[in-house]
């Protein structure tokens, strides 16, 4: 019935001050401020013009241009990815010569590969790009390095002599996604004054002499270091919707256990629902968390960069493109999971799951292809592990390498299942799978010749090892997030049996790395998936206040699954009345194309 809360029971057993949670998880307001853009930004991305210009651009060029990108005079596009490139930065092939001259650079796309290809906002909608193209300057390669680039006129938006623009297509299924225009460029000798060359990292003078930046190179990839750090916020967000629906729905969905007439059982009941659903709950708060500590490394990473201070660009570097990947990963296949979780009604569009998941699964591609990304930290936890043997101590997140012989002897000391819920106990054990995995890589890789070859031949492990890091980081982050004052009835101790939930769901998940580094024991690994299901007893009562925590509104989440009152029966019903197809009774085509089959004379019996 319209009105009332079919969930109120479900509200009541909460054990926490929903209240303080919703302000646990909204954190730092900039990060909805952040949300809202992203939902203006699946419809358009200026979001990587902008910050890509005030990074690479010099102060003059950002005078010149952030004011007319800030009021959308021009709609930028960040145009790096070609057709034959997008990983491989360095391989991109758009060219940019200097043409001293005419004191110009002439944009050109050499070969079909090198066609601008995924770009957002290209296809349709953007007026300029920030262009990556070779700098070359008689005939000598400088690498890649950005341009401004005008594509249409602001006249009549028709795009400009030299410039072939497209859409590049529908992408995967029909999902919202497809109101991005990715598009495709193609330059045909572009001319453009020298100062549209984004000159704050390196420059080109008037004679056309090559003056090379004096901070370290990879600052010109710092719009994705921004990027990367903001999706994994955006990963909790993306996670944190669908736990929201399919726990709803798990309260509301009953089936089975009716015994002499009683109401059958909550689907929400079964431990195997629990199993699935609660890891992805908790997964939901650690990703949060983790993005909230590493949204304060980056803006520490840039006051150090303002004063010239490149101390933690490669951690910050390692840690972006890691959790970015790792929790892109659990974000979208959870979303797949949480609409297994709904059955048959979480394949509907009307559940908000299935479009859900089309828009954010390309999470795990975009901004960097997660395995690439993972052995961008293998790379920087191999460098680290060799620069142990020089004395270096390694800080932050690879601190405890610095530990790697003492936690070569480590082996856990639990003894019962309760031995598992204390913090230093689950580091302790993450710390050395992860140390004794990267050791094993470092060991492997010393025995090649060429440490190139060894690390090719060895990057599946190298991920594994890379992963186990990035995992290790969120637990820790999840631990010292409890070690901050939390006010509230229940609110840390809710929070508590979250963070063991993420972090025995992740052994358990991953018990053959810890078996087989001999961090823990079988027994200890039984231990730990024992108290694990007690763990999913203690959420149970909670689990709708904490999907409430997230304070998302109905309209937002778009589910007739995820209604806040849980009404569910008739609003699907309702929601499904709508489809135009319920328009008449007997559908397009019948007339002309079943019924002559229905009238065909049967022979002898058959059709
Ligand atoms: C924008 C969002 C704003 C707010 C919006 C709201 C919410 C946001 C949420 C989500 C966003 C939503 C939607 C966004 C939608 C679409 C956006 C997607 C746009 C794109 O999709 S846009 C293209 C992205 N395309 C890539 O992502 C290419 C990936 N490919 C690379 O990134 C490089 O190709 C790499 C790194 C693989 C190899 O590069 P390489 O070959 O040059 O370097 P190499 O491996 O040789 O390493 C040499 C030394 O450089 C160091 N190093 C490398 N990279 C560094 C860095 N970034 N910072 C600091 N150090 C770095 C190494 O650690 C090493 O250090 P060392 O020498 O010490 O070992
Ligand atoms: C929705 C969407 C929006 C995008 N928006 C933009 C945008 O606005 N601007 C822009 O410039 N780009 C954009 N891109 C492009 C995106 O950045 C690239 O697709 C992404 O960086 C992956 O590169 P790739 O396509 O070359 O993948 P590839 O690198 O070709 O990946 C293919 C396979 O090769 C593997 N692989 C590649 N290199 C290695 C290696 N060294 N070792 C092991 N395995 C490897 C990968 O893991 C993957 O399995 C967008 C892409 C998508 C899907």
């Amino acid at each position: 019935m319209e009105g009332v809360d079919h969930l109120a029971h479900e509200r009541n057993k909460a054990q926490f001050d929903v209240a303080v949670m919703k302000a646990v998880w909204a954190g730092s307001r900039d990060a909805y401020e952040l949300f809202h853009r992203f939902s203006r930004l699946v419809a358009n991305d200026p979001e990587m013009f902008i910050p890509a210009i005030k990074a690479q651009a010099t102060e003059e060029q950002q005078k010149q241009w952030l004011p007319l990108a800030n009021k959308m005079k021009i709609i930028g596009s960040y145009t790096q990815t070609e057709l034959g490139h997008g990983s491989n930065v360095r391989g991109l092939e758009t060219t940019a010569t200097f043409d001293p001259k005419t004191d110009e650079f002439v944009l050109n796309s050499p070969t079909l590969t090198a066609t601008k290809w995924w770009p957002g906002g290209l296809g349709k909608i953007a007026t300029h790009a920030l262009a990556h193209a070779r700098l070359i300057i008689d005939d000598k390669d400088y690498g890649v390095h950005g341009f401004l680039v005008q594509l249409r006129s602001l006249d009549d938006h028709l795009t400009l002599p030299g410039i072939t623009i497209g859409d590049i297509g529908m992408k995967y299924g029909s999902g919202a996604y497809n109101t991005m225009d990715n598009g495709s460029l193609i330059f045909d000798h572009v001319r453009i004054p020298r100062n549209q060359m984004l000159m704050r990292l390196s420059q080109v003078t008037r004679e056309g002499k090559y003056v090379p930046s004096n901070v370290p190179r990879q600052l010109s990839y710092g719009t994705m270091v921004y990027v990367r750090q903001k999706i994994v916020f955006d990963a909790s967000i993306a996670l944190s919707r669908a736990v929201c629906i399919s726990t709803r729905y798990s309260a509301v969905r009953r089936q089975f256990g009716s015994h002499n007439g009683s109401p059958e059982t909550q689907v929400i009941d079964y431990k195997t629902q629990q199993a699935r659903l609660f890891p992805l709950l908790a997964s939901a708060y650690a990703i949060r968390f983790v993005s909230e500590w590493l949204n304060s490394f980056y803006k520490d990473l840039l006051q150090r960069l303002e004063a010239k201070d490149f101390s933690t660009l490669p951690e910050a570097h390692a840690c972006t493109a890691g959790l970015k990947s790792i929790t892109t990963s659990v974000a979208a296949d959870g979303i797949e999971e949480c609409r297994k979780l709904c059955g048959g009604h979480g394949y509907l569009t009307s559940s908000g799951l299935p479009e859900l998941s089309a828009v954010y699964i390309p999470a795990c591609t975009y901004e960097g292809d997660n395995v690439v990304m993972l052995l961008q930290v293998a790379r920087y936890l191999m460098k680290t592990i060799s620069q142990l043997k020089s004395g270096n101590k390694p800080v932050g997140t690879t601190a405890y390498l610095g530990r790697a012989e003492q936690l070569m002897q480590y082996h856990s000391d639990v003894l019962r299942a309760e031995d598992w819920l204390k913090p230093n106990v689950v580091v302790e054990a993450f710390e050395a799978r992860a140390a004794r995995m990267s050791m094993a890589c470092a060991q492997n890789l010393s025995k090649f010749n060429n440490p190139e070859d060894g690390f090719q031949e060895l990057s599946a492990d190298l991920v594994e090892a890379a992963t186990a890091h990035c995992q290790l980081i969120i637990v820790s982050k999840f631990i010292e997030k409890l070690q901050q004052d939390i006010p509230g009835k229940g609110v840390k101790e809710q929070l508590g049996v979250l963070r063991s939930i993420y972090a025995l769901f992740l052994l358990h998940k991953h018990i053959g790395d810890f078996l087989s580094t001999d961090c823990i024991t079988p027994k200890q690994g039984y231990l730990a998936n024992e108290q694990l299901r007690s763990l999913y007893s203690q959420v149970r009562p909670n689990a709708i206040a904490l999907v409430d925590a997230f304070n998302y509104t109905d309209h937002f989440l778009s589910s007739v699954l995820g209604r806040y009152d849980g009404n569910v029966y008739p609003k699907l019903y309702e929601e499904a009345w709508k489809d135009p197809l319920n328009d008449t009774s007997i559908p397009d085509g019948f007339h002309e194309y079943v019924q002559p089959m229905l009238k065909q004379p049967l022979h002898h019996g058959r059709l």
